[in-house]
């Protein structure tokens, strides 16, 4: 757990962090979002002390972090940037097992945690472990710089951009490998991103800044469901909002029993979500559909005013 109170950050004469309090709970993936220069890098960095903060405390797991020597701290944080930081004149391999050296693993223990992460990464030995990261592509050189934040196998990860530079095809690939790598190692994430839509896809909580302060947290649903203000409401998409929140809520929240009268033809999985079922319904020319379990046998129905929340029942 991450416990941040009343934290603040003065630069020479400019305040970056201003006075923020957060709670991110073990296992949970929190995205800071805000406008450029809103103090999104600086918090993270502090959490890792490669920035040390003016006023207040950072806790990890109820301890002071600024009782935590550089040895802890490099075994229990790992940290993914967007340029990646890879040392270019390392192979794949040795830029992997870094922090693992730095601690003085036995070797053998170090190749073996390397293999293992690749194999993670979807990086195959045979042909990455001897590569330069010049020789990568950006998404190769990204799970390289995941697989080294993850290689002492820290219960924290902070990433900051880490998917900034790829192109969007790749950035979603990694953004569902993110998932599902966190369903598995369920680590406690800070993540910094520009992107609203990988951060509303990736986040159990989702922060954001501006001018140094935390304007609303919460879950990605709450605040597109209630945003604070017009700087929240427009950072979540403004007009598209509604459409973010189809995107995040399944179908399963709004259908209703089947009725005897009349099944439809038109089909959705009952894990799809309203912004899907729309698109069936906007393909098939449809404004009710069958709702289906994974075997395809109806499990509910619903139709378009149920999906826009228009009256309980009809
Ligand atoms: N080492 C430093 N010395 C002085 N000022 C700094 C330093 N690092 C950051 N700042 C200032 O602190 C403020 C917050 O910077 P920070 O990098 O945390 O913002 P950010 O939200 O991550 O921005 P971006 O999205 O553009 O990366 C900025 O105004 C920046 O100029």
């Amino acid at each position: 757990m991450i416990e941040l109170f009343e934290v603040t950050k003065r630069f020479a004469n400019e305040t970056a962090v201003d006075g923020i309090s957060l709670r991110v709970e073990t296992g949970e993936l929190c995205a800071l979002v805000g406008t450029s220069g809103c103090g999104k890098s600086t918090t993270l960095r502090m959490i890792n002390r490669l920035i040390e903060h003016t006023a207040g405390e950072i806790h990890l797991d109820g301890h002071p972090v600024r009782t935590f020597n550089e040895q802890e701290l490099r075994r229990r944080i790992g940290y993914a940037i967007q340029s990646t930081g890879l040392f270019p004149h390392w192979s794949v391999a040795r830029n992997i097992g870094l922090v693992p050296r730095l601690l003085k693993w036995p070797k053998a223990r170090v190749a073996e945690r390397v293999e293992e992460l690749m194999d993670l990464l979807g990086l195959p030995m045979a042909q990455f472990a001897d590569k330069y990261p010049h020789q990568l592509s950006g998404g190769q050189a990204q799970r390289v710089g995941v697989a080294r934040a993850l290689a002492a196998d820290p219960d924290i990860l902070l990433m900051d951009e880490p998917f900034g530079a790829l192109d969007p095809i790749t950035r979603e690939t990694l953004q569902v490998e993110l998932r599902a790598l966190q369903a598995r190692l369920h680590k406690t994430i800070v993540f910094v991103t520009h992107d609203m839509d990988e951060a509303l896809l990736l986040a159990d909580r989702l922060v954001v800044m501006r001018a140094g302060r935390i304007i609303q947290q919460g879950t990605p649903l709450e605040l597109l469901r209630s945003p604070v203000d017009d700087f929240v409401a427009s950072m979540l998409g403004g007009e598209n909002r509604g459409l973010k929140e189809a995107a995040l809520t399944p179908v399963s929240e709004r259908m209703l029993p089947l009725s005897p009268r009349l099944i439809s033809r038109s089909r959705v999985g009952r894990d799809a979500t309203l912004h899907q079922a729309l698109a069936v319904m906007f393909r098939e020319h449809a404004d009710r559909l069958t709702v289906v379990d994974d075997d395809e046998m109806p499990v509910g129905e619903l139709s378009l005013r149920r999906l826009v929340g228009a009256g309980r029942e009809e």
